[in-house]
């Protein structure tokens, strides 16, 4: 119940909708009702002698009976022809009331529609946003778990899905009671004897499509779990495409897509089946309920209870009433659906960051002194990968971080702009621990650039501009030159206007490093973390990158995942990392010396030379 008030939430504020809602269906209720009581003067004007001739001159009083509205009309009549009519012209009379009621109750209709539309949309939307918000805001770590389609399904059929939870509260609280209320109304005034009688099925009719759909909700919430799984491996396949056919794999992701489709695929059947059966079982029972009616509601015109004319028009509204209460019972299913769904949205709105700012945060002005990594320990889930590590970078220095692979070097990288909380010691900036900094504040002062180039489908001005949101055109130009980019971008189509394509599909390898090196010189950071690429380039692209890599070393502090013996050279210290632990530090010269890992590692890099 909490869920549904949560959801019922984002469709604020609900009276701006609830009411004008109710009043249109209100209206459109009225109208429909009288487009079908209109059925009784008419077949009367057609069948019976006499009928309607005695005009009606003054408005008749309020009775919940035929009578009443038979003098209402007559008494219209009176007020459009005077006392001076003939049959045909009731006929014309009431053929034109008739469109105009039927004009009015869609009039109606459509103006419910249209607030119930804007609701949907309206909450959809800031249901969306607010979901892909705080997705944006957890942390790094949040994601090693969850799987991304898991996600991406969330924000996009989950979300979905939830609007029948939000729309289908109005039609079960605003439309569909007061549909069925009017359309009883109707039919008391026309004989409250049958109307009695006929009371009696309604409830069985509802009760009976009730259990039909009593079981949705649990198939609804396996089929969005399939979903997710579909969305997960065509994100996954689509990204790895060229591995996929490089392997002829191609065959293998199919079968799996196919499996997962299948099994997605049976559950929606199977809930569909359901779902339908609930409408031509209840138009099946609605009918067989007015078979039974004919039987006592005949009888009653037999022995002159009831006029032949009102019972047509009983029946036809009897008919109409098994509408709304069919939609009132599928609505009801529907809205288990859509806490189905809301129920797995709302977790990720209620999934927190693990890495917040501290209560007391101060922000972080620059670096004046040193980062130092004070017996470091962390861990993935209960994996120790960092077992006690301590060293410092001082300002201006290039620490490069060199090992064996899987010996932690990334994740001691992804320490400092606190990607990860660590478990163990502290590091500190300038003698305080980065947990006592505010976080946006830390990370400004600082530029990643991964192994892996980060860049998105946008031009490349705004690949760029990632690195400094309001950078001119010129500062992007001059970062682009540092960068050795510029000449290349020139080359493109629409220069810095060119939109890359999906990750930068559009551009060679080489040329990605350098786009990602000058986002890094745009930013300008004070401490720069580098992972170097460990794709082979080709002499010429290799001399470029490294280039622009050090331009953006200079001045700047450093740490760096170093593949790459020049930038090995260049540092001001090397750290080799093993097993989570400093296996060995000093400068090239030194280490070289001592023939240890560091002495073996170079050396095997240039045999591969
Ligand atoms: N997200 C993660 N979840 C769990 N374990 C992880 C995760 N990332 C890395 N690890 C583990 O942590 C250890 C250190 O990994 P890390 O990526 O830091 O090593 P590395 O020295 O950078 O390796 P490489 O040179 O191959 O990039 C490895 O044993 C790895 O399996």
């Amino acid at each position: 119940m909490n869920t549904y008030w949560r959801l019922l939430g984002f469709a604020k504020p609900i009276e701006k909708y609830a009411i004008p809602y109710f009043f249109y269906t209100l209206f459109y209720t009225i109208f429909y009702t009288f487009t079908f009581m209109l059925i009784m003067p008419l077949l009367n004007t057609l069948f019976v002698e006499d009928q309607l001739l005695e005009p009606v001159t003054a408005l008749p009083s309020f009775a919940l009976n035929t009578d009443y509205f038979r003098s209402l009309v007559n008494f219209l009549i009176y007020r459009v022809f005077g006392t001076d009519y003939s049959k045909m012209d009731v006929l014309i009379f009431l053929s034109v009331f008739i469109i105009l009621m039927s004009f009015l109750s869609n009039l109606f209709r459509y103006l419910g529609q249209r607030v119930m539309e804007t609701m949907r949309v309206r909450s959809l939307q800031r249901l969306r946003n607010r979901v892909y918000d705080n997705v944006m805001g957890l942390h790094v770590g949040y994601f090693n778990n969850e799987r991304k389609g898991d996600i991406i399904s969330k924000i996009s059929s989950d979300v979905q899905v939830v609007q029948f939870c939000i729309t289908n509260t109005l039609l079960v609280a605003f439309r569909d009671p007061f549909m069925i209320v009017g359309f009883l109304i109707a039919l008391v005034m026309i004989s409250w004897k049958l109307t009695i009688f006929s009371v009696i099925f309604l409830p069985v009719v509802a009760l009976v499509i009730g259990s039909i759909v009593k079981r949705l909700r649990k198939s609804a919430t396996a089929a969005q779990e399939r979903f997710a799984d579909m969305v997960s491996l065509m994100d996954e396949s689509l990204t790895g495409i060229k591995i996929l056919k490089g392997y002829n794999a191609t065959d293998y992701i199919r079968n799996k897509f196919h499996d997962i489709n299948g099994l997605f695929s049976r559950i929606s059947l199977s809930m569909a089946r359901r779902q339908q059966l609930a409408s031509p079982t209840s138009e099946f029972l609605g009918i067989s309920a007015a078979a039974v009616l004919m039987v006592y509601g005949g009888s009653l015109v037999l022995s002159g209870d009831l006029e032949a004319s009102a019972f047509v028009a009983y029946l036809s509204i009897f008919t109409q009433i098994t509408r709304p209460l069919r939609s009132f019972t599928d609505s009801f299913a529907n809205i288990n659906q859509g806490i189905a769904a809301g129920e797995r949205v709302l977790a990720l709105l209620d999934e927190k960051s693990k890495i917040t700012n501290a209560p007391d945060a101060v922000r972080m002005t620059g670096l004046h002194d040193e980062i130092e990594f004070r017996d470091v320990r962390f861990s993935y889930d209960n994996k120790e990968v960092i077992c006690g590590v301590n060293f410092k970078i001082r300002k201006g220095e290039t620490v490069a971080l060199v090992g064996p692979s899987g010996g932690g070097k990334s994740t001691l990288s992804d320490l400092i702009p606190r990607f990860y909380d660590i478990q163990g010691g502290a590091i500190l900036i300038d003698g305080v621990d980065i947990r006592q900094y505010d976080i946006e504040s830390l990370r400004e002062y600082m530029g990643v650039v991964s192994q892996e180039t980060i860049l998105f489908n946008d031009t490349i001005a705004n690949n760029l501009r990632l690195g400094k949101q309001d950078a001119t055109d010129e500062e992007i130009r001059q970062a682009a030159v540092v960068a050795n980019a510029h000449n290349f971008i020139m080359e493109t189509e629409h220069g810095y206007q060119t939109n890359i394509g999906d990750r930068g599909m559009k551009l060679s390898g080489g040329q990605r490093q350098r786009l990602s090196i000058a986002r890094a010189v745009l930013k300008n950071p004070e401490i720069l973390i580098l992972d170097e690429a460990t794709s082979a380039l080709d002499t010429e692209s290799e001399k470029l990158v490294q280039e622009a890599l050090n331009a953006l070393l200079k001045g700047r502090t450093s740490l760096v995942i170093a593949h790459r013996l020049s930038t090995i050279h260049n540092a001001d210290r090397i750290i080799v990392i093993e097993k989570g632990r400093i296996a060995e530090q000093g400068t090239h010269q030194q280490l070289m010396e001592r023939h240890g890992i560091y002495a073996r590692l170079i050396e095997m890099q240039q045999v591969e030379e």
